[in-house]
């Protein structure tokens, strides 16, 4: 996250971090709890690292340096990639991962609201949290970060994305000056936007070119224009 703030426990209990273990281990992604055995994340996080044995996931932490050998986490029973993502594409950057056994809810860790039906809804108090980079040519944060960034109409961003294809199944987010964005490291976590005093998982970060750019708002997979898909994989 560009331009954000540490955040503060129990702020964020949904957030995932998503880790791989090959001779080392390291954050990889963000997600979010979505159900005692489902995180949503993106499906980009997953190209060339497809097979479920080595990934970690943990949840409840706020600082990554609270994972230490003997730290607790869940393994992935499943990976479920959207059938239309094709890999370093943009399109359909969406994947629910289910876990091996169902977490339990706590103060820490505990589920967001999916969003209610694509019913053109107008979010003003949303936030992107994650453990990204804080610039380009940066690293993954030790606390997770947050920033409040405003939605951008699809239209104006197709105009600051003329080479790339904005679809209606994308959610665009910045501020005209940049300084305030997700960034790499950032990817499969939450656009998280309070309506009426409930959280609901309005995006997944996706991609950007560059990141808290002038004129590059941040791109995130619209949720609410996957549910059914999303449903239909958690009740089969
Ligand atoms: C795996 O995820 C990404 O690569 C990756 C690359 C990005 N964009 C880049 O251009 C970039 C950023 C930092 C380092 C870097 O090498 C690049 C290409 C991203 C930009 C945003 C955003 N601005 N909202 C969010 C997630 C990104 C994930």
């Amino acid at each position: 996250v560009v331009g954000g703030s540490t955040s503060s426990p129990k702020e964020w209990p949904w957030q995932a971090s998503l880790q791989v273990k090959l001779k080392t281990q390291s954050h990889v992604c963000g997600g979010s709890i979505i159900g005692k055995q489902w995180i949503l994340t993106a499906a980009h996080c997953f190209d060339d690292l497809s097979s479920p044995d080595i990934w970690r996931i943990y949840t409840g932490i706020l600082n990554q340096s609270e994972i230490q050998a003997n730290t607790s986490f869940s393994r992935i029973e499943k990976i479920f990639i959207h059938p239309q993502y094709e890999i370093s594409e943009t399109r359909h950057d969406i994947a629910l991962i289910k876990l091996e056994t169902p977490i339990e809810f706590t103060a820490f860790q505990g589920p967001i609201c999916l969003p209610s039906e694509d019913r053109g809804t107008t979010y003003t108090n949303c936030w992107v949290t994650g453990w990204g980079f804080t610039q380009e040519k940066g690293e993954i944060q030790n606390t997770l970060q947050k920033v409040r960034i405003p939605l951008v109409p699809t239209e104006e961003c197709r105009k600051k994305y003329i080479q790339y294809k904005i679809t209606d199944q994308m959610i665009c987010a910045g501020y005209k000056e940049g300084g305030k964005d997700a960034c790499k490291g950032d990817s499969g976590g939450p656009l998280s936007c309070n309506n009426k005093g409930s959280w609901q998982l309005v995006g997944i970060t996706s991609w950007g070119d560059g990141c808290a750019k002038k004129d590059h708002p941040g791109v995130y997979t619209k949720v609410a224009a996957y549910l059914y898909w999303i449903l239909h994989i958690m009740e089969n």
